[in-house]
């Protein structure tokens, strides 16, 4: 289910507007352009965020006092203030009575989505978690027999029901996160989050608010991610990318558990168990003195290595199988066989992006075959790097008129979905019922043709 914002706003352009822009993203919006309305909404059904202008001409209610209904209903709804040009003292007063942020009109889309995403970030983990928890009760996530594999299950066992420290060492893509949630799954702490603090996509600048949260006057202004981990597991992607003077901070939370938030002064204590990966040699960090020593050692209480996956090709199978069937499964297809020479040059290929790399070409190939070709799936409907097909001729491979098959078909769909799209004025959600496609669907098939506007990152922020 998409996550569902309200936007109140008594100017219909921009209620539409907004509504577009976040419908894109794959949010589910509704709108009010009154405040008796926007309430009723609110208690037909709690949304996720509600988005709110400060000016509500011609309601009962202006915007501010629109908030403190909501405040006094759901203290915990996060709101965001549209404020007009100049109207920054309103804004600063809305925050003070508990908007999560304001957002100055004429705003930036970016800026826009950036708030969005951040007042949703508690919900989305909370999600996550269930979805995961679904997910897990069957430990199928974690696929693969190789002896690797099977030792890393059996070391993940050994230690769940111990707080114990974990470092997962392996090459990007590896599944170490998989490892990690799959940790915290099988441990006493799998009904509290699973907070993943990505290391290389903070900015340095705000790693404290992030890590920490934010208060002024001793009021919470925003809960870091420590806090949200609380009763549950930190997830410490990637340790190496953080800055040094985080690392001191860490070091203190691990040694005092507690912590000061930006801005305040009061001590907050947290409980959380510490896993962290890596994908670098951290001895070569630590003499290199761009990681502390004693960091090092405090987290790497229980190493566990995961191979790349070119060391463990007898896991290719399953992992091919397993999401052959999950893409498919979401195209509302069955599971396709995958002829031996398909399978062979899956296994034969080396996979410099691992898992994250197989799942990819998987994907791409379950969207981009078409549904008649779909029940067995030979070499020619795998990307020509895979078959070496000696990258861009396609040597060997089908051709029409000297273009590659599998090329010539996507650039036909290309083409077929660029008309559809411009014969409904680029509006996605239309041109996907036309074609009978899910809206999400339709958006990850014009990424993968390299049609899509989504911004980086989504989905897991995965390259291809
Ligand atoms: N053993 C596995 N079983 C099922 N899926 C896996 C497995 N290993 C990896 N994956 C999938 O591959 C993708 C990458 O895995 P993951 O994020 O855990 O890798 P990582 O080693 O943490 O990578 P990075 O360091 O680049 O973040 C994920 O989408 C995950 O679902």
């Amino acid at each position: 289910m998409a996550l569902d914002i309200l936007v109140v706003d008594d100017e219909l352009d921009i209620r539409e507007l907004v509504a577009g822009v976040l419908s894109d993203e794959g949010y589910e919006c509704r709108t009010a352009g009154d405040s008796t309305t926007a309430l009723a909404m609110i208690d037909q059904r709690r949304p996720s965020v509600v988005l709110l202008d400060v000016w509500l001409h011609g309601s009962p209610m202006d915007g501010l006092e629109v908030l403190d209904a909501i405040k006094a209903r759901e203290p915990s709804l996060p709101v965001i203030i549209f404020s007009g040009h100049g109207n920054i003292d309103t804004a600063v007063s809305a925050v003070s009575r508990g908007a999560m942020d304001f957002l100055e009109k004429p705003f930036e889309t970016s800026r826009l989505l950036l708030l969005v995403e951040r007042a949703t970030e508690t919900e989305r983990l909370r999600r996550e978690n269930a979805r995961l928890r679904e997910g897990f009760a069957a430990h199928d996530e974690f696929t693969g027999n190789s002896n690797a594999i099977n030792q890393v299950r059996a070391t993940l066992k050994r230690v769940a029901n111990t707080g114990s420290r974990v470092l997962i060492s392996g090459p990007g893509g590896s599944g170490k996160e998989v490892a990690a949630r799959l940790l915290h799954a099988w441990s006493p702490r799998a009904d509290n989050a699973f907070v993943t603090v990505n290391s290389a996509r903070i900015t340095p600048e705000r790693f404290e608010q992030e890590l920490f949260g934010e208060e002024a006057d001793g009021k919470l202004l925003r809960p870091g991610l420590l806090e949200m981990a609380n009763g549950g597991t930190l997830y410490l992607d990637e340790v190496a990318d953080m800055p040094l003077n985080t690392q001191a901070r860490i070091l203190r939370v691990l040694t005092d558990q507690s912590f000061v938030r930006v801005g305040g002064s009061r001590q907050v204590g947290v409980d959380v168990r510490v896993v962290s990966s890596t994908a670098r040699d951290l001895e070569v960090e630590i003499s290199e003195k761009r990681f502390r020593e004693d960091l090092f050692y405090r987290l790497n209480v229980v190493p566990i290595a995961i191979p790349s996956l070119a060391d463990r090709r007898d896991d290719i199978p399953a992992l091919s199988d397993h999401f052959f069937t999950r893409y498919a499964r979401e195209q509302g297809l069955a599971a396709p066989t995958i002829t031996a020479e398909a399978m062979a040059a899956l296994q034969a290929y080396d996979w410099p992006g691992n898992v994250r790399q197989l799942r990819n070409v998987v994907e791409r190939t379950v969207i981009l075959t078409p549904r008649e070709s779909f029940g067995s799936i030979g070499p020619d409907l795998l990307p020509p790097e895979i078959v070496g097909g000696g990258g861009d001729t396609g040597a060997g491979m089908p051709s029409l008129m000297g273009v590659p098959l599998r090329e010539a078909r996507e650039n036909f769909e290309r083409e077929y979905l660029r008309i559809q799209i411009r014969r409904f004025s680029g509006n996605i959600s239309k041109t996907a019922g036309f074609i009978g496609m899910e809206r999400s669907a339709l958006h990850r098939k014009l990424k993968i043709l390299g049609m899509g506007e989504r911004k980086e990152g989504d989905e897991e922020g995965e390259e291809g």
